[in-house]
């Protein structure tokens, strides 16, 4: 019998046809209407595995899917899934670490790089008609090289930021991790502390930690406010992590220097958002792990997980 699958995202071609050719495929590059998100509905009524990413799944999604077996998610964040409603239901959980580590460490430091030069204003000048003369010390930015690098969440992709940093920039690292990481010592001759010494110590902060209940609102006001003069903080891992009203209010007032975000409190950014209207942050569209190569070996990865599941083999990565 062929199994029905459910695909939510912009598979490449080649996958999305060889995934046809095995299985009996509804496919949406995204849920973008009303009418789409009723008929990905009733796909999942009849499906038995599901594929993609940005779907926010809740308890009536999975009781309106009896049959679903996987849920092969082409991200390695799994903060979309209610992940003990999926336990008890036994469906495997799947996810793409490793595979995209390297760009989204990357795009950390892009920002972590931008927001230091004040590369975004900069480039406004430049389109705007504004460079008529050499620029002068209104519009300096800092220096990276040798300036202390935090990292909050010391996993795969803080640890590649930390390699960047220290490797790359010579940067001393401190990091603060739920466990304890003793050979990141020598690894990165990095120092675990806590939180509040991050903040206090570093020059660059980079957010990589996984969202989840204990880290949700985990960096606010009180932590933005003990940080160094010309601080900056960079938030690659998910907007919730940072309270994005205590952000603003530090941007806006100067307590906090300047910010480099890939992810927000509510994506897409609202066209309302005071974000928006301040110099002193750099935004990217949530694009951590959006290169072609990297792109493409999440969803082989996701397809590999789906397959495997399936035909009744253990997942190659399952939450
Ligand atoms: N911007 C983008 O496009 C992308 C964003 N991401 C985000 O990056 C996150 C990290 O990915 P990755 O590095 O692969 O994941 P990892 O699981 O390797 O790293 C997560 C780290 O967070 C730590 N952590 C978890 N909970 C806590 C807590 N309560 N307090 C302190 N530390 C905690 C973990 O600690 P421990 O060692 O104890 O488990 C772990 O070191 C993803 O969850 C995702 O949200 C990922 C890819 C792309
Ligand atoms: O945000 C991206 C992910 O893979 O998680």
């Amino acid at each position: 019998m062929t199994h029905n699958i459910v695909v939510v995202h912009e598979l490449y071609p080649e996958l999305l046809t060889t995934l046809q050719a095995d299985y009996h495929v509804t496919h949406f590059q995204r849920l973008a209407s009303d009418d789409d998100r009723q008929a990905f509905r009733e796909a999942m009524a009849e499906a038995d595995a599901f594929i993609g990413s940005n779907v926010k799944f809740d308890k009536a999604l999975l009781d309106g899917a009896p049959r679903l077996k996987v849920i092969a998610s082409v991200s390695v964040g799994v903060d979309a899934y209610p992940l003990d409603e999926i336990r008890a239901r036994n469906i495997v959980l799947t996810n793409t670490p490793e595979v995209l580590t390297d760009a989204t460490a990357d795009t950390g430091f892009l920002l972590l790089m931008m927001a230091a030069r004040r590369a975004g204003e900069m480039e406004r000048k430049v389109r705007g008609g504004q460079w008529q003369a050499s620029l002068g010390r209104a519009d300096f930015g800092i220096d990276i090289t040798g300036k202390t690098l935090g990292v909050v969440g010391m996993g795969r992709i803080g640890q590649a930021v930390a390699q960047r940093g220290h490797h790359g920039f010579n940067m001393p690292v401190v990091f603060y991790n739920r466990s304890d990481k003793p050979e990141l010592e020598d690894t990165f001759d990095a120092r675990q502390v806590s939180l509040e010494t991050l903040f206090s110590e570093s020059d660059f902060i980079v957010v990589t930690v996984a969202l989840s209940e204990d880290t949700r609102g985990l960096i606010d006001r009180r932590l933005l406010a003990a940080t160094r003069d010309k601080a900056i903080l960079i938030n690659i891992s998910r907007g919730q992590v940072v309270r994005e009203d205590d952000l603003i209010a530090c941007l806006q007032d100067g307590t906090l220097y300047y910010a480099g975000l890939d992810v927000y409190e509510r994506e897409p950014l609202a066209s309302d958002s005071a974000l928006l209207s301040l110099d002193n942050a750099v935004l990217l569209p949530h694009i951590g792990s959006s290169t072609f190569e990297t792109r493409n070996a999440m969803c082989d990865l996701a397809a590999d997980n789906l397959n495997r599941v399936l035909g009744g083999e253990p997942a190659l990565t399952s939450v």
